[in-house]
């Protein structure tokens, strides 16, 4: 079994925080959702966060959060943007074992739709929420899918997410990192 952290990426809504947690039980490792943390350590939401101080100002709190939490045995769960600057991209692949969970912008948007949490997601575009799904998916599906070292189907059941990361780790040394396979996209 590896010891790296395992890095889950995607889009808002694609379950990063839900897989994440019973990915780590599965693996007996600690959780870590990144932006839970964040939110603990400025005792306030994104939202407010965004609000008073802006995007710039929440980014760099990721970075600063992400570097700051990563850690053996841990499974790590990013927010949506985390893979737009190059050097979360970089800390991201050079650290640890990479996972985009991917879905269609349809089961994203009737996730967000169901439990917008907008503390935790306010809007990046101020457009209706499919409509803002689709524009930032767009843009950003090339980066997560050069930051992964795995692609996995993120629309299935939690459980079924869980097990396809648990097949596609199962071929990482545990001493290395894999490099640009993917077991599903
Ligand atoms: N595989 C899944 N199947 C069905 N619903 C899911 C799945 N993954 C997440 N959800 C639901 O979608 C919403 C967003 O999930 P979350 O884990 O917060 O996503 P992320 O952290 O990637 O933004 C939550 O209400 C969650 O219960
Ligand atoms: O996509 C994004 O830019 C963001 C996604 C959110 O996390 P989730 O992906 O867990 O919703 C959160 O980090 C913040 O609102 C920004
Ligand atoms: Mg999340």
């Amino acid at each position: 079994m590896i010891t790296q952290p395992i890095f889950l990426i995607g889009a808002r809504g694609c379950g990063k925080t839900t897989v994440g947690q019973k990915l780590a039980e599965a693996c007996h490792f600690d959780f870590i959702d990144t932006d839970v943390t964040l939110q603990e350590r400025a005792q306030q939401s994104i939202a407010d966060i965004v609000a008073k101080e802006g995007w710039p100002a929440f980014r760099a709190l990721e970075t600063q959060t992400l570097q700051s939490v990563t850690a053996p045995q841990s499974v790590i769960a990013t927010g949506g943007g985390v893979i737009l600057a190059p050097v979360n991209r970089e800390f991201l692949r050079e650290n640890g074992i990479v996972i985009y969970l991917k879905a269609p912008v349809a089961v994203l948007a009737g996730r967000l739709e169901a439990f917008p949490e907008e503390s935790q997601r306010p809007t990046l575009t101020g457009k209706p929420i499919s409509e803002e799904v689709r524009e930032i998916l767009a843009q950003r599906d090339a980066l997560y899918r050069e930051t992964a070292h795995f692609t996995v189907d993120a629309a299935c059941e939690p459980d079924d997410v869980v097990a396809q990361i648990l097949a596609a780790i199962a071929s990482v040394q545990p001493t290395t990192v894999a490099v640009n396979s993917a077991t599903a996209d």
